[in-house]
């Protein structure tokens, strides 16, 4: 059963230099309990299409098309019922989310505050209950309760923020860049937790991040995203180890999981920069940058195809049947 739907998404920022187009038309679909990676550099529009869908954009953002939560479309729904959607249908978890934890506030009655909120016939003994529990499921001693935010390390932060997050069972977990800021080692306890957690609740979960073989390691499907859009899609190891569209590959090979064979399948790597979304190139976005590009990717945008069972590209050498690694 679909959980979220993007229909058509398309979200321009106005500002001084004009009219930006951060997201250009994005149709992206997650079933309930399933996990999908979203890859792509900085400023590909990842954050954007997350905030999106709680609507945390600035007021500079013009949004259109749909964001469909379990049929409801959440661009169109009335404040009162998105709030009561936050946190309980759909919840995040930001990059250096611990740093928005109230500094004086004890980290128990800050994960219990969604669940008193949203469940009004919870008793506050009851929400503290679910808070230490949720504080030992992060893998946190329930003590940690009475704990304020700066006696906690960041990695354990984090984690608070992701008890938080799944405190009012939300159908759909959004986690962009969740692990970023930790370092490596607690980065992969980190995301061992929440596709621990994820699984075992059943939650939907859309996981960001610049690493795709981090997504390749936790999630069921990978999109990666170039420019504003969704470049290609498909099984995340799939999409990771065999790439069907050249900026996957480069992605790949610029983030390769040491130790792992796929990893030498790409050579090269991830050279130039992204396109300024002010100034896009003509036909292909990545054109620029490709090594396999033909003739006809510099005069057409290619669009969205499939090239394989669950797999689709954006790109007229993967649909020619061709390799995408020059
Ligand atoms: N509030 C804003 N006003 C104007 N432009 C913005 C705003 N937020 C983001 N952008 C621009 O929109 C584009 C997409 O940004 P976005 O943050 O969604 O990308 P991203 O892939 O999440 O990158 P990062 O990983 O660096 O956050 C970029 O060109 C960025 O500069």
């Amino acid at each position: 059963m679909t959980l979220l739907e993007f229909k058509d998404l398309r979200v321009t920022y106005r500002g001084s230099r004009g009219r930006l187009p951060a997201v250009r038309g994005v149709d992206l679909a997650v079933d309930a309990g399933e996990t999908l990676g979203i890859a792509g550099e900085s400023g590909c529009g990842k954050s954007t299409l997350a905030m999106a869908v709680l609507r945390l954009l600035p007021k500079s953002a013009e949004v259109s098309g749909q964001i469909l939560l379990d049929g409801e479309d959440l661009l169109a729904m009335g404040w009162g019922r998105l709030r009561a959607v936050r946190w309980t249908g759909a919840s995040i978890v930001f990059q250096g989310a611990m740093h928005s934890l109230n500094a004086v506030q004890r980290i128990g009655r800050q994960i219990a505050e969604p669940i008193l909120v949203h469940e009004p016939k919870t008793t506050p003994a009851q929400a503290a209950k679910r808070a230490e529990a949720l504080l030992e499921r992060v893998g946190l001693p329930p003590s940690r309760a009475r704990s304020f935010p700066h006696e906690l390390s960041g990695g354990q932060r984090q984690r608070v923020m992701i008890a938080m997050a799944l405190a009012c069972d939300p159908d759909l977990l959004i986690a962009d860049e969740a692990t970023t800021a930790l370092d490596v080692m607690v980065q992969a306890q980190v995301l061992r937790l929440i596709s621990d957690l994820v699984r075992e609740r059943g939650v939907g979960l859309v996981m960001i991040s610049h690493d795709l073989s981090v997504l390749s390691a936790v999630c069921d499907r990978a999109a990666v995203m170039y420019a504003g859009r969704i470049v290609e899609q498909g099984p995340a190891h799939e999409v990771f180890a065999q790439a069907r569209h050249p900026y996957s590959a480069a992605l790949g090979a610029a983030f390769p999981v040491i130790g792992d064979p796929a990893a030498r399948m790409h050579p090269g790597g991830l050279a130039g920069d992204p396109p300024d979304p002010l100034r896009l190139p003509e036909g292909c976005s990545f054109r620029p940058r490709c090594a396999v590009a033909v003739e006809r990717c510099g005069a057409e945008s290619p669009e969205l195809l499939e090239v394989g069972a669950a797999r689709v590209s954006a790109c007229f050498v993967a649909q020619e049947g061709m390799p995408v690694v020059g």
